[in-house]
C-alpha cells in the first residue's frame, strides 16, 4: 500500500521536500556557474586587447547608462554644455586612458577612436575589415538591403550607383526644378508664421523622391510620399517597440504605405524601358536603370531590395532641414553676419537680374562665399551625425593596438569639431573660421572614405539655395521655438520652429 501511495504521489508529480531542495540547489548552482561565466567573458574580452586601457564598466549595460545620460535634451542657450556633456563624457576618457580607450556601449566591446589620425583610420579603413554597425532599428523599418547595412562588394558597388546619380552633372541637370519647387514652396510664405523645419523638410523629401524615383513634385503622390517620410524617420531613432501610438509602430505602417507607391515604379521602370510613360515617375529622371539591371549571384534585385536601397537614401532629409534652421537662428542673433550674407546675395541677384538669367543655376554657388561659410559652420556646430560606428569583421592592428573581432569602434566626430585648439572657442557660431574651405583631414561633417555621405553636393546645393531664397526675399522673426536639441544619436531640433515671414520692404 505504502509503496503504492509512493508512486501515485510522483505520478501525479508531487515531490518529496527533499527532491525539492535538491532541485533547488541545482538550479542555483547552475545560476551561479552562469553568473561566474558571464563575469569570466566579461573580464577575459576586456583583456583581450591588453594594451588598450579603458574600463568595459558593468556587466552587459557595460558604460552605456553614464553615455546615456549625455542624450538627453538640451536648450540652444545651453549649447556649449550640452555639446560637452558628450564630449566631455569622451574627454574624461581620454584623459585617463589615452586617445585610443576601450569601452562597453551599444552592448558591444568597443574601442573609440579620438584623434582625426584614427577617426580618418576608421574611415577610410585601408584594410577593408569593418564593416558597418547599422542599428537593429534601420534594418527592420529600411529593410536588409539599405544602404547602411550592406557591406563588401555589392556594398561599394552600390555607393558607386548611388554617388554617381548625385555628382554635379546630373545635380546641373535638375536644379532648375528644384529652384522650381523651392520657389512654389516659398511663394505662399509671406506674411505667415511657419513651421520652419517641417516647410524645409517636406521640400527635401519632395525633392528627394523627384530625385531619386523621378516624381514629379508636382503630382499628388508626391505630397502623400513626403508626409509617410516624415514618419519614418523617428521611428529610427525610436526604441523598437511595436505597439499602437509608438513612433516605431507609425514608422512602420508608413513604410508599407511607402511600398505601396514606390514598387509600382519599380515594376513600371523595369516593363517601360526608355519609352518615357509612366503613372507617376519620369523614366529619363529616373536615373537607376543601373540598378535595375544589378545582379547578385546571377539574380537581378529584388523590387522590394531597390526600394529599400533609395529609400534609405531618401530618408537622409532630416539633416538638412535643421542646418537650414539653425543657419537661419544664428543669422537672425547675430545682424552683422545676417547683413552680410543679404549684401552677398542681393548682390547675385542682381546680377542674376541683369544677364537676364533669374533662375537659379548650380554655378551660382561660387558667388555664395559667405553664405557657404555659414553653411560649413552650421554642419561643424550641428555635427548631425555625431559618429559612426563601425564592427571589426577581423582583428586589426594600429598604433600599437588591436581591435579584436567582433567588438566595435567609434569614431566620435562632435570631439573634433568641438576641439578648441582646432576650432577656437568652439561653441561660438563664427563662419570666418571657414574663410578658407574647411580641412578635410579636421572635418568630417560628412565622413569621408567608401562609406562618405552620397548626398553632400545635393544637401550643399539645396541649402544654399533654400538660404538665397529666403535671405533675398524675407525678414523673419523667429517667434516660437522651444530652443529644446538633442545631439544623441544624431543632432535634432525639437518641436517645430515657427517663423514669420515678410517680404524685405527694400526690395518690393
Ligand atoms: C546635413 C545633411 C547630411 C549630413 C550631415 C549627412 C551625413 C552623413 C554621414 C556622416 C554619412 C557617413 C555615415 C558612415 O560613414 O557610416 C552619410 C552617409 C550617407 N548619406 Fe548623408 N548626410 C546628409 C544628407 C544626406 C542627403 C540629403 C542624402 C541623400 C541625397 C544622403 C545620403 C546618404 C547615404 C545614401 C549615405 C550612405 C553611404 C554609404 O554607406 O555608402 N545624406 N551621411
Amino acid at each position: 500500500m505504502k509503496e503504492f501511495e509512493e508512486n501515485a504521489q510522483s505520478e501525479v508529480g508531487v515531490m518529496s521536500p527533499e527532491y525539492v531542495n535538491a532541485v533547488t540547489l541545482v538550479v542555483t548552482a547552475l545560476c551561479v556557474v552562469q553568473l561566474v561565466r558571464v563575469l569570466w567573458n566579461w573580464q577575459t574580452e576586456g583583456l583581450r586587447s591588453i594594451p588598450t586601457k579603458g574600463s568595459l564598466g558593468w556587466p552587459i549595460l557595460g558604460e552605456m547608462p553614464s553615455l546615456l545620460r549625455c542624450a538627453g535634451t538640451y536648450t540652444l542657450e545651453s549649447c556649449p554644455r550640452s555639446h560637452l556633456a558628450f564630449v566631455s563624457w569622451l574627454r574624461e576618457r581620454v584623459e585617463k586612458y589615452g586617445t585610443m580607450f576601450k569601452t562597453h556601449v551599444l552592448f558591444r566591446p568597443t574601442i573609440m577612436m579620438t584623434t582625426p589620425e584614427e577617426i580618418r583610420f576608421v574611415l577610410d579603413d585601408p584594410d577593408k575589415k569593418l564593416s558597418n554597425g547599422a542599428p537593429e532599428t534601420l534594418k527592420r523599418l529600411l529593410g536588409s538591403f539599405n544602404v547602411f547595412a550592406l557591406a563588401g562588394q555589392m556594398h561599394r558597388d552600390i555607393h558607386k550607383i548611388l554617388a554617381d546619380s548625385a555628382l554635379v552633372p546630373e545635380l546641373k541637370r535638375k536644379t532648375p526644378e528644384f529652384d522650381r519647387l523651392i520657389r512654389h514652396s516659398m511663394s505662399t510664405w509671406n506674411g505667415r508664421t511657419l513651421d520652419l523645419l517641417g516647410a524645409v523638410q517636406y521640400a527635401f523629401f519632395k525633392a528627394m523622391t523627384f530625385n531619386f524615383f523621378g516624381i514629379s513634385w508636382e503630382h499628388e503622390i508626391a505630397d502623400k510620399a513626403a508626409a509617410l517620410l516624415s514618419l519614418v524617420m523617428p521611428g529610427v531613432v525610436s526604441v523598437p517597440i511595436n505597439l499602437p501610438g509608438t513612433a516605431f509602430y507609425k514608422a512602420q505602417n508608413a513604410r508599407k504605405k511607402l511600398d505601396k507607391i514606390f514598387l509600382p515604379i519599380i515594376q513600371e521602370m523595369r516593363s517601360t524601358g526608355s519609352d518615357g510613360s509612366s503613372k507617376y515617375a519620369s523614366v529619363e529622371n529616373f536615373p537607376y536603370h543601373s540598378l535595375l539591371k544589378y545582379e547578385i549571384n546571377g539574380e537581378q534585385l529584388s523590387d522590394i531590395a531597390v526600394v529599400d536601397i533609395l529609400l534609405s537614401a531618401i530618408l537622409s532629409g532630416e539633416g538638412p532641414s535643421n542646418v537650414v534652421s539653425i543657419a537661419l537662428i544664428y543669422l537672425k542673433k547675430n545682424p552683422p553676419m545676417l547683413k552680410r550674407a543679404q549684401v552677398e546675395v542681393d548682390q547675385l541677384r542682381k546680377l542674376k537680374k541683369e544677364s537676364g538669367e533669374p533662375d537659379f543655376s548650380l554655378s551660382d554657388l561660387r558667388e555664395l562665399k559667405y553664405l557657404t561659410q555659414v553653411f560649413h559652420e552650421a554642419l561643424r556646430i550641428t555635427t548631425i551625425a555625431p559618429g559612426v560606428v563601425r564592427s571589426a569583421t577581423a582583428d586589426i592592428h594600429f598604433k600599437g593596438h588591436v581591435i579584436p573581432k567582433g567588438w566595435i569602434t567609434v569614431a566620435p566626430f562632435a570631439l573634433i569639431h568641438m576641439d578648441p585648439e582646432l576650432y577656437p572657442e568652439p561653441s561660438k557660431f563664427n563662419p570666418d573660421r571657414f574663410e578658407n574651405p574647411p580641412n578635410p583631414a579636421i572635418f568630417f561633417p560628412f565622413g569621408r572614405g567608401n562609406r562618405a555621405c552620397i548626398g553632400r553636393q545635393f544637401t550643399r546645393l539645396m541649402v544654399l539655395m533654400i538660404l538665397y531664397h529666403i535671405i533675398s526675399n524675407f525678414t523673419w522673426e523667429v517667434v516660437n521655438f522651444t530652443g529644446k536639441l538633442k545631439h544623441l544619436p544624431t543632432f535634432r531640433l525639437l518641436g517645430k520652429v515657427e517663423i514669420a515671414f515678410e517680404s524685405r520692404a527694400e526690395l518690393s
